[in-house]
């Protein structure tokens, strides 16, 4: 067979994720070549500041700012500058000018993953984008392709290395959470703006993701419910511990139903993410630091684990160099990855249709017949209770404030949050300290 000319791989973006995929470009091409079959040839790296301080690994006759012409001389553009825009608007360029692309964007693709998945049917290139979820960890291509005959019903996991970080070290050392954002950051697990980190909003565009994968199903950033960690405090993850359990940010999108109007079942999907309890013997509670967990349940498979470096530069780019030696290997055999699948058109469900368990926590007047009054109200919204642990006064700061922690059997989130109000309602509640999800028990 005759040689192959080389594949020309341009690179956007050079932060702590394109030094690393230059990296591997560079000390690996002569492995990379013989696995595609033909050379990859870094042609550019592009840049906003050229004349900024670089890991010597990057070659600095590559760098250019002019990223809009660098996309047009490539057969392969890998984006990992992060962002909307210009990230779309390169792509979208990369694709019309017949390149294949590779991005570890999860933003982009949560808001607008249609609009790249559209441009690259109708070009006939490749958009893949392993790296957007849970960083090495291979789970795009197994929703994607390994689960394609089979019937997904849940995916649940932790998908953001940064709280899971944070969790950890406010959990194991200590460390409040604007210490362990720092030392997130540092390590380069944060995304640009650490925000998108602890709000959830990156982990809920990876549930977007994976949801529209798993149940081929469009889900944007916008269907998921979501709420982050900076609300959680040091008494709660102390109150964790206590009560046998780990905190740690979860993702679930899983199929579910809801009533109509008429009364009718409606099945669909429901995303969100948010922070939950998780019994400390529960697989998911061993995963620390940036290491991510993600669970599959499907029909006929059963139950799937995968595990690994969900943030960091190196383990991402090794995702993303894997995207590139499958596009690259199209170019040169023929054939094209998948296509975005959304034929079932499921309808996403309110996070008001979820189902879970939940731990709250009262300060309450210490006097008898108290936890009588709570467990009424709780038994009027059918929201059953399945232990409850009481601290008298005497273990607690004031005198005549007790605490109680209700743990309740699984209940639909709205009866929850209305059980929740009348509680909070009650003359002998003084506080409700904190109402937390219990998952994976
Ligand atoms: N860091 C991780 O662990 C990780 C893991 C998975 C996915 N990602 C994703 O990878 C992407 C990059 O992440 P990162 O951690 O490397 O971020 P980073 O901030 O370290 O790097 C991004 C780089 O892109 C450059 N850039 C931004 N806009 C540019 C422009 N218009 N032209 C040229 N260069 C531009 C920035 O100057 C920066 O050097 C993001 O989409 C992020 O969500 C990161
Ligand atoms: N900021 C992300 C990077 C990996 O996607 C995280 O912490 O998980
Ligand atoms: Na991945």
């Amino acid at each position: 067979m005759p040689a192959h000319p080389p594949l020309r791989v341009a690179v956007l973006g050079c932060g702590v994720v394109g030094t690393q995929v230059v990296r591997l470009l560079t000390t690996q091409a002569s492995d990379l070549a013989s696995r595609v079959g033909a050379p990859l040839e870094l042609v550019g790296v592009a840049v906003r500041d050229a004349d900024a301080e670089r890991d010597p690994v990057v070659d600095r006759a590559l760098l250019t700012t002019d990223a809009e012409s660098l996309v047009e001389r490539a057969d392969v553009v890998v984006e990992v500058m992060g962002g909307l825009e210009p990230a779309r608007g390169l792509l979208l360029r990369a694709i019309a000018a017949g390149a294949s692309v590779v991005t570890a964007n999860k933003a982009l693709l949560a808001q607008d993953g249609p609009t790249l998945y559209a441009a690259a049917d109708e070009a006939g290139v490749d958009i893949y984008f392993e790296a957007a979820v849970a960083g090495a960890i291979p789970i795009v291509r197994p929703v994607r392709e390994s689960l394609a005959g089979d019937r997904v019903t849940r995916v649940l996991g932790i998908v953001n290395g940064t709280t899971n970080y944070v969790l950890d070290k406010m959990a194991s050392e200590g460390l409040d959470l604007d210490q362990a954002v720092k030392e997130a950051q540092a390590l380069g697990y944060a995304e640009a703006d650490p925000t998108a980190d602890v709000e959830g909003y990156d982990a809920a565009a990876k549930a977007a993701i994976l949801a529209s994968l798993a149940f081929h199903t469009r889900v944007s950033i916008d269907d998921v419910s979501r709420e982050g960690i900076t609300s959680l405090t040091a008494d709660d993850v102390l109150w964790a511990q206590r009560t046998g359990h780990v905190l740690k940010l979860l993702a679930i999108a899983e199929r579910g139903s809801v009533e109509d109007a008429d009364g009718a079942r409606v099945e669909g999907v429901q995303v969100r993410v948010h922070p939950a309890l998780v019994p400390a013997g529960h697989p998911l509670a061993s995963v620390r630091g940036a290491f991510n967990a993600v669970f599959v349940e499907a029909e006929a498979a059963g139950e799937l684990m995968f595990y690994g470096r969900g943030a960091g530069g190196e383990p991402t780019a090794s995702a993303v160099l894997g995207d590139v030696v499958s596009v690259a290997r199209h170019r040169v055999l023929g054939g094209k990855g998948p296509v975005e699948s959304r034929y079932a058109e499921l309808p996403v469900l309110p996070a008001t249709a979820a189902r879970t368990r939940y731990q709250v926590r009262l300060e309450v007047a210490d006097r008898p017949g108290v936890l009588a009054q709570v467990a009424a109200v709780l038994a009027a919204h059918d929201v059953s209770i399945e232990a409850v642990r009481q601290s008298p006064a005497s273990q607690t700061p004031e005198a005549d404030v007790a605490r109680l922690v209700i743990t309740t059997h699984v209940a639909p989130e709205h009866a929850l949050r209305s059980t929740v109000d009348a509680i909070a309602g009650l003359d002998v509640v003084r506080r409700v300290v904190s109402v937390l999800r219990v998952e994976g028990a």
